[in-house]
């Protein structure tokens, strides 16, 4: 019987948690998928301890447990749905809720927080759980993310090709794997943190499906080039950013004329395609293919603007390259468990900017 590896992943957009379990022995094989959302009490509490505030501890404890809950529940409908018990998973690999992301901050090492409490979900499935991926990238002087690259190398990588692999989540991130074996990875920005803020606050929507508002919308192209401005955006890799930099005050900091709602949502849809088609052009001229994953690659507006930036690359969804979208980050955190029982060394420093190879996660005992 192959290795089965579970992974969860809930990402900077707080949607709630994705999970699969998956097979690493001859190519990635899902076998199956689930999510869970959270309920809005959580959702308001993890959002919420992304910033500095009463009590911070006791209350990430708090919401670290309640989490793990939500994992549990999505490890018990992976393994219904796949007909496997506990004992025939080796590990789940747990990515936690990333709070707090500064990594080079104040002492010239940083840190990461992902609130995850390990040894409940432990307990709570009888599976070994591999977690907290980041921190040790952190301790040898790299970003702690985005650590999918690696994973996005053995799943979409082809020996004498180059291509991109671009999620969008919260976030976006992108991923370069060049034909002759090298590759880089960075944070391009925001991907739809920002304009599902925006669209919660003014459609009392959580998310503008598949980008309808934004594109009825018109960017303001005084207010894109001021967000352009924002010095991430031409700062060089490795770099990685989150909630710490693009929240809601930077974007009310931004607004300072007279733009309708739905044109200051076309404007956030277009800051996010702009900052990734600058980045593409500026480290990979002539991409020939940019394979999309995550949540926004089902933002159809947001697509057809990359194609319409990126006119000489061929934008495509993940699922046309086997993996549906929101799968691919779970996936990710499997494979990552199974690089982190077997003590496989990633080799971090072109992604993460990190000294050397490392081991990333540590592992709880079922
Ligand atoms: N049909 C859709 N149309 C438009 N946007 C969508 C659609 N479905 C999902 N999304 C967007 O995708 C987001 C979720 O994406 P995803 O789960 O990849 O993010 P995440 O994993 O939380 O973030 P990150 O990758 O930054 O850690 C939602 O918050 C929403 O903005
Ligand atoms: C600190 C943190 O949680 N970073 C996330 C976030 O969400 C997207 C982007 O910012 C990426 O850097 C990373 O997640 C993915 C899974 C990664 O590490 O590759």
């Amino acid at each position: 019987m192959p290795e089965h590896f579970i992974g969860l992943m809930s990402g900077t957009s707080l949607d709630g948690v994705d999970g699969v379990v998956a097979t690493f022995d001859s190519g990635v094989r899902v076998l199956a998928h689930a999510t869970a959302p959270f309920d809005p009490a959580l959702r308001a509490e993890l959002l919420a301890l992304n910033k500095s505030g009463e009590d911070e501890i006791h209350r990430g404890e708090l919401a670290a447990n309640a989490l793990m809950r939500v994992y549990a529940q999505v490890v018990h409908d992976l393994l219904r749905q796949s007909k496997l018990t506990a004992g025939d998973v080796r590990a789940i690999g747990a990515h936690g809720q990333t709070v707090r992301h500064r990594p080079q901050a104040f002492d010239g090492t940083g840190y990461t927080v992902q609130l995850a409490q390990p040894a409940l979900l432990a307990e709570l499935t009888g599976i070994d759980v591999a977690a907290d991926f980041r921190t040790r990238d952190v301790a040898a002087g790299g970003q702690g993310a985005p650590l999918a690259p690696f994973f996005h190398r053995a799943m979409f990588g082809r020996a004498s090709e180059t291509l991109g692999v671009l999620n969008i989540g919260g976030i976006s991130n992108l991923t370069l794997l060049r034909a002759d074996g090298t590759q880089l990875g960075f944070d391009c920005g925001p991907g739809n943190a920002l304009m599902d803020s925006w669209c919660l606050r003014h459609q009392g929507q959580p998310f503008d499906r598949d980008g309808a508002w934004a594109a009825g919308g018109t960017p303001d192209q005084a207010l894109l080039k001021s967000m352009l401005a924002e010095p991430y955006f031409a700062s060089n890799p490795p770099k990685s950013t989150g909630r710490d930099l693009f929240h809601d005050e930077w974007l009310a900091g931004q607004l300072k004329s007279n733009v309708s709602p739905q044109d200051v949502q076309a404007t956030l849809a277009e800051l996010t395609a702009a900052a990734i088609a600058q980045d593409v052009k500026r480290h990979a001229a002539d991409l020939p293919k940019l394979v999309v994953c995550g949540g926004g690659a089902l933002n159809g507006h947001l697509m057809r603007r990359l194609q319409a930036l990126l006119p000489g690359t061929r934008v495509l969804s993940s699922e046309e390259e086997g993996l549906p979208p929101l799968q691919v980050e779970a996936a990710a955190f499997a494979w990552l468990a199974r690089q982190c029982v077997r003590r496989e060394k990633l080799p971090l420093t072109s992604t993460t900017g990190a000294r050397g190879a490392r081991v990333l996660g540590a592992l709880w005992p079922a």
